[in-house]
C-alpha cells in the first residue's frame, strides 16, 4: 500500500512548552486512522500539523511525497476544524456555493454537488435554511459536507461527530467505509471509545506523545484486554 501521510520525529512546542513529542506515524491510502486521546493530549495540534496550518518545531510532516506546509497540496485534504467555520448569516447552499468557488469547483457543476454532500449528511431539506438557525450537529453536518466538497483524496476531521445523534453518526460512518473503499485516507481524533473501535488503525495519544499505535485488535491482543478503553488505561500505567 502506497503511505499517504509520514510524520518522521514532529514535535510542537509552543512558548517553549512541548505539546507533541517525537511523532511517528504513517497513514496508508484507503485507511481510516483514528486519533485517540483525552482532551488538551494534542490531538488538534497533530490533525494542524498534517494539515499545514502549523509547522512543525522540528521533524517533517510529508502528504504524498510533499512536504507540509504546502498551499498546493491543500487541494486534496478536506479539513474540518473542531470550531464551525461557517457564514452564520448565510444558508446552506450558499456557505457550500462559497467554499465550492473557493475550491475551484467548475462553475456548471456546482449545483449538483453542492446537492450531493447535502444529502450525503442528511442536509438537503435544509439547503436554504440560514447556517444562523442551524443546531450543534446541523453545524457539524454542514462543516463535513464543506470538507467532502471538492473530493479530496484525504480527509481530515476533528471531532467529527461530535452533537450528531447515534443513528446519523452511524450513517456519517457508513458513509466513511464508503470512501474508504474509493480508496480515500481519513483521519479522524476522537475521544469516543466505540468510535476508536471503528478506526483500522489508532494511535493512543496522551501528554504529546503516542503511546502505542495499531489496529484495534492488535492493541487489545497485546494488552489483553476486551476494549480500546481498558487498553488505553494499560498504555498509560493502569492495571486493569
Ligand atoms: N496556539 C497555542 N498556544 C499555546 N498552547 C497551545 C496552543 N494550541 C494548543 N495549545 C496547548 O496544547 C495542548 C494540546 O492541545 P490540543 O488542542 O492539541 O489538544 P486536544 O487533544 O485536541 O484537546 P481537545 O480534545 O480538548 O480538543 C493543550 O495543553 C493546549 O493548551
Amino acid at each position: 500500500m502506497d503511505s499517504f501521510i509520514t510524520m518522521n520525529e514532529v514535535s510542537q512546542s509552543f512558548n517553549g512548552e512541548d505539546v507533541l513529542t517525537s511523532i511517528n506515524l504513517e497513514i496508508n491510502e484507503g485507511e481510516i486512522y483514528g486519533l485517540l486521546g483525552p482532551s488538551g493530549s494534542g490531538k488538534t495540534t497533530l490533525v494542524k500539523t498534517i494539515v499545514g496550518t502549523l509547522k512543525p518545531s522540528s521533524g517533517t510532516v510529508y502528504v504524498q511525497d510533499v512536504e507540509m506546509p504546502s498551499l498546493k497540496k491543500l487541494q486534496d485534504i478536506g479539513y474540518m476544524a473542531q470550531a464551525d467555520a461557517l457564514y452564520s448569516e448565510l444558508t446552506a447552499k450558499e456557505n457550500l456555493a462559497f467554499f465550492a468557488k473557493l475550491y475551484g469547483i467548475p462553475r456548471h457543476s456546482i449545483s449538483n454537488r453542492i446537492d450531493e454532500v447535502l444529502s450525503q449528511v442528511d442536509l438537503l431539506e435544509s439547503k436554504n435554511k440560514l447556517a444562523d438557525k442551524f443546531s450543534g450537529g446541523m453545524k457539524r453536518r454542514l462543516s463535513l459536507a464543506i470538507a467532502l466538497l471538492h473530493k479530496p483524496k484525504i480527509l481530515i476531521l476533528d471531532e467529527p461527530t461530535v452533537g450528531i445523534d447515534p443513528i446519523l453518526r452511524n450513517k456519517v460512518w457508513n458513509h466513511f467505509y464508503e470512501m474508504k473503499q474509493q480508496g480515500i485516507s481519513i483521519i479522524i481524533t476522537t475521544h469516543v471509545m466505540d468510535e476508536a473501535e471503528k478506526c483500522d488503525q489508532l494511535a493512543l495519544l496522551r501528554d504529546g506523545k503516542i503511546m502505542a499505535s495499531g489496529s484495534p485488535s492488535k492493541l487489545k491482543k497485546q494488552t489483553n484486554t476486551s476494549s480500546i478503553e481498558q487498553s488505553f488505561l494499560y498504555y498509560g500505567g493502569v492495571q486493569t
